[in-house]
């Protein structure tokens, strides 16, 4: 098997393929030197430790994005550079594009997305007898954006990195039929596995609920989060599934801060940093994504049973809504990230995503609500509302 391609003559030598931007570092791809093959997760950590050992140029790590289906294929590459940024860079250039006229196409529309949440309500009651019962459902939707203009991916970057909350990341997704390659660009606040040396970080979020611009009413707000038993358990679902897949592959695995509030600058989230020690440091990240992608922070509980369900009532193809973005490097250290808060830019056109987690107890319009909340923050740094309209600030 080809452990990847040289890509030879694509003008996209010194072109910004890959941006990830945490709180302390960012990291950045220029130049596409050469593709990792492409495959499903469960071949990730072998087509990768492939691609190192065939080739000697170029840096020694690969980038890219895995899709929230674990049997369709990732698309990683090598940079022909790699550089280190800055956080405060990124929020200070911010400036917001004039997306005047941008016309948004909901899909499903809203009514059609709480028609489905009622529908997998009744899908998990019914199977309350089985042996293995759905008891948590991510769905999502999606805003289908046309502007008169291309969207400008770095100006989208730098209004999103002015919350320091989130990892603001960018990323080239496989090149479609002639057209070139789209974007996936995004705001995540959710850590899916970071592994250094022996150390192994996860950071999973579930359990929402919009913030405000009032102190007293995103106090409240974050005070219902904090006190709902339906946030707790679709909480509680991800971080056993995390401990799950990360134990066989760790000495000690703690969550050494507990169940906290985790804020972005438009929603409050229920998070639960687990850390780890690997038993044998030549576990690389990449196998330890594949063991925990997709977690019940996207997918649902039993994974391949909620994976069904969703491609049954969603409607549409999520691609790499809901996967991965990240890094890994020769050594087996990296890092990736849940590409939720995310958007697929594809020159005057862009989709947008947003999930929320069904467990018995959901409300339908609650999570419809709860969806329309978490498109706020690429919205706003489009500097547009739901339905296309310039945000007041922006407006002329
Ligand atoms: C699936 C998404 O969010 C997940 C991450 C945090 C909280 C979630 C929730 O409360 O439902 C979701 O599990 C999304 O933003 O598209």
């Amino acid at each position: 098997m080809s452990s990847g391609n040289e890509v030879a003559g694509t003008g996209r030598q010194a072109e910004e393929v890959f941006r990830l931007c945490g709180s302390e570092k960012t990291l950045i791809g220029q130049g596409l030197r050469a593709e990792v093959a492409r495959g499903a997760i469960d071949s990730l950590a072998e087509r990768v430790r492939g691609f190192f050992s065939d080739r000697q140029g170029g840096p020694r790590l690969v980038m890219g994005s895995l899709p929230f289906d674990r049997s369709r294929a990732d698309y990683l590459f090598q940079p022909e550079a790699v550089a280190m940024g800055s956080r405060s860079e990124a929020g200070k250039a911010a400036t917001l594009p004039d997306a005047v006229h941008c016309t948004i196409r909901p899909v499903p529309a809203p009514s059609a997305y709480r028609d489905a949440v009622a529908a997998c309500l009744e899908m998990i009651a019914a199977s309350a007898g089985d042996a293995e019962p759905l008891t948590k459902v991510v769905l999502s939707r999606s805003l289908e954006l046309a502007s008169s203009h291309a969207f400008d991916a770095g100006n989208l970057i730098r209004a999103l990195g002015r919350d320091p909350s989130v990892t603001v990341f960018s990323t080239l997704l496989p090149a479609e039929a002639d057209a070139p390659h789209p974007l996936l660009v995004g705001a995540t606040p959710e850590l899916l596995v970071s592994r250094k040396g022996a150390e192994v970080v996860s950071y999973p979020l579930a359990g929402s609920a919009r913030r405000y611009g009032d102190p007293g009413a995103d106090r409240r707000s974050a005070a219902v989060l904090e006190g709902s038993e339906k946030d707790r358990r679709e909480h509680q679902a991800v971080v056993d599934a995390v401990f799950d897949a990360l134990s066989p592959y760790c000495s000690e695995l703690t969550a050494p801060d507990g169940t906290t509030l985790r804020p972005t600058a438009s929603m409050w989230h229920l998070g639960t940093r687990i850390v780890g020690r690997l038993k044998d440091t030549e576990t690389p990240v990449a196998e330890l994504a594949g063991a925990l992608h997709p977690t019940p922070a996207v997918c649902g509980l039993p994974r391949e049973r909620a994976a069904g369900v969703i491609g049954q009532l969603e409607g549409y193809d999520r691609g790499f809504y809901a996967g991965a973005v990240g890094w890994a490097d020769e050594k087996g250290d990296g890092e990736w990230y849940v590409s939720i808060r995310s958007a697929r830019l594809a020159g005057r056109h862009a989709t947008l995503y947003a999930g929320a987690g069904i467990v018995a107890g959901s409300d339908p319009a609650g999570e419809t609500d709860e969806t329309s909340a978490k498109f706020v923050a690429l919205l706003s740094a489009l500097g547009i509302d739901e339905h296309g309209r310039p945000l007041r600030e922006h407006a002329a």
